[in-house]
């Protein structure tokens, strides 16, 4: 469903200094990075901080298991209050509630046991302190793969198991994952339309960024041929629920396969190197999550932590009671930069290499004939030229609508339709529009998220943050200007967070999200204002990073959070208490006029 990948990218904003100031390239979050650092170099300090939050905030049983468990009296699930309260309840729906019911129980510490099975490969890994299990299918696990290996599991000076170590042990800077959930965050009801069958939906108001939840996949294959062997000995309650789900790949009244299945909900998951003698995309189900539909503009973005093993939603905008939790199928990366078209209108005939999906909507309609930036023939002769970026670095996401509905047809058969892509055909002018920004957006997040990108970033004026406060020749509010309608265009597609990459951490800290998309535009307006001397517009921006870093962190819901983003907001409040201790206050002010 969704490939998840490694997480590569450096942390913070970095900059250079521009040219005047003293040679020294600066961080400006230099001091909170190597205080992270000294944390992060042993797990003593910082896993037992992250332990002792974990204690604190850690919810009586009776509490977790609240709407979960009818064995414990509470009431089952209901539907948020903004959905229209007389939906049809199916039969399907209630197999599928009773099934959740059942297998919800508390998350714990992410102490892993392997349990081999005799005779066969499967693995039954179970999450320690919980009921829940895990069967897990590698095909030859290699002989360093030791499942009961001491290096396995690590037990913290205050007695708990916190942590799976990689082969590295306790020095190889792994502290807790935490393991969390909203109280009841979602329910499960049949969705708008019935378009796109079961859905889930927010109870109530999550703020971006935050975790929407966290769980561990109930089963886990190398091949989708696999899923035979596994399903048959899932525990029964689970394969339950698993033949509950939808199997895209067969139509009328044929039976729905354990291959289906797995193929129609599984999410791509890749396992640590460690684990595995090298890095594998395996095929997860996830009970809540698999259970998400796609959207072009998705209202969450999940991320993989391969060290608790645990995949994570969080939100990408402020959600509110009743809204849709979706995510995006769409793969990160293109097989190969000419076999997606990223041209804007939809080709007269179905592209070759995109099989048999042809458009339901009529072809042929004359191209977008203005753009909405202020460079767009620049963007335009870009957009239009292979020579100066590799069209496979942009994520399908970036695709126009007809090359990502074509996606998702042949690799999922169904057509999609979320709110960006279900648009009437006599809007079609807005589905140009859309397609255009959507494709400016995949342009420039390959220009802000790849160093190589500097040839095509020169191309098209585009300043960095310390080009533009060290030469006046760029025009005072020309980097603003960017940034602005970056932000804008990304709110319109509801591609808010979403970098170039999923944002899929399988690295220690995982669960947190890249610094791309939204905060990376917030960051520099608010370095902009700053080397400008503006409070009040510098407050406002830098406000607004900070506050998405704390809603990333999960703080207000009393996890320890990342030491990565809890660091960067002390250093934004430090800012916001003084801006002048930002480090390149009223810098680009100065040089104004030098050279105009
Ligand atoms: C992982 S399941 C999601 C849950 C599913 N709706 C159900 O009822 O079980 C994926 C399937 O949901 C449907 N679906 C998901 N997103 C959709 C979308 N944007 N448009 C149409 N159908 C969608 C497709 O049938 C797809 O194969």
């Amino acid at each position: 469903m969704v490939i998840i990948q490694q997480h590569q990218s450096g942390a913070g904003i970095h900059c250079t200094q521009p040219e005047a100031l003293p040679d020294r390239a600066i961080n400006l979050f230099g001091a909170a990075d190597s205080r992270r650092r000294e944390k992060e170099g042993v797990l003593g300090r910082s896993s037992r901080s992250q332990v002792e939050a974990l204690e604190d905030r850690r919810l009586p049983s009776h509490h977790l298991k609240r709407g979960l468990s009818r064995s414990d009296g509470s009431a089952p699930l209901s539907k948020p209050n903004s959905l229209p309260s007389k939906r049809p309840r199916t039969r399907e729906h209630e197999r599928i509630q009773d099934a959740q019911i059942v297998h919800f129980s508390s998350p714990r510490l992410p102490v892993v046991h392997f349990l081999p099975r005799q005779d066969d490969e499967v693995k039954t890994i179970r999450f320690q302190g919980s009921e829940q299990e895990c069967l897990f299918l590698a095909r030859g696990f290699p002989d360093s793969f030791k499942p009961e290996g001491a290096q396995l599991s690590y037990t913290a000076p205050t007695g708990e198991n916190i942590a799976i170590l990689p082969v590295g042990g306790p020095d190889s800077g792994i502290v807790s994952p935490y393991t969390y959930s909203l109280d009841k965050p979602l329910t499960i009801t049949v969705s708008s339309g019935v378009l796109k069958g079961l859905g889930m939906f927010a109870k109530h108001s999550i703020r971006q960024g935050s975790v929407i939840l966290v769980e561990r996949p109930v089963m886990i294959v190398e091949e989708v041929e696999d899923a035979e062997l596994v399903f048959k000995q899932l525990n029964k309650n689970v394969k339950r629920y698993l033949d509950c789900l939808t199997d895209s790949t067969i139509s009328g009244k044929q039976n729905k396969t354990a291959k289906g299945i797995l193929a129609t909900n599984a999410f791509n998951i890749e396992l640590a190197p460690n684990l595995l003698s090298e890095k594998k995309i395996c095929k997860a189900i996830f009970l809540q999550s698999s259970q998400c539909n796609h959207s072009c503009g998705p209202s969450a973005i999940a991320t993989f932590n391969a060290s608790s093993w645990t995949l994570t939603l969080h939100a990408n905008r402020d959600l509110r009671p009743g809204d849709e939790i979706t995510v995006s199928y769409l793969p990160v990366s293109l097989p190969s930069a000419a076999s997606i078209p990223l041209i804007s209108s939809p080709p007269t005939s179905p592209p070759a290499t995109l099989g048999h999906f042809r458009p339901t909507s009529p072809s042929g309609v004359s191209s977008v004939s203005a753009s909405t930036s202020a460079s767009s023939s620049t963007i335009s002769n870009l957009l239009s030229s292979s020579s100066l970026y590799d069209s496979s670095d942009i994520p399908a996401i970036y695709l126009a609508r007809h090359s990502r509905r074509a996606i998702l047809y042949n690799s999922y058969n169904f057509e999609c339709r979320c709110e960006h892509c279900d648009i009437p055909w006599s809007e079609a002018d807005g589905v140009h529009k859309s397609d255009r920004i959507r494709k400016e957006l995949g342009l420039y997040n390959v220009i802000f998220s790849k160093p190589s990108s500097t040839k095509l970033r020169k191309r098209l004026a585009i300043p960095t943050f310390e080009e533009w406060c060290g030469d006046s020749r760029f025009p005072v509010d020309s980097l603003i200007k960017i940034h602005m309608r970056l932000l804008e265009m990304r709110e319109k597609e509801g591609l808010e967070l979403i970098g170039l990459a999923n944002p899929i951490v399988s690295g220690a800290q995982g669960g947190n999200l890249k610094e791309e998309g939204w905060l990376k535009h917030a960051d520099i307006l608010g370095m902009c204002y700053g080397a400008l001397g503006d409070k009040v517009e510098f407050r406002r921006w830098v406000g607004r990073a900070r506050d998405l870093r704390w809603a990333m962190s999960n703080k207000d819901h009393g996890a320890s959070g990342t030491l990565e983003q809890t660091e960067h907001v002390k250093v934004l409040d430090a800012w916001l208490d003084e801006p002048k201790s930002f480090p390149l206050w009223g810098w680009r002010a100065q040089k104004k006029g030098q050279r105009f």
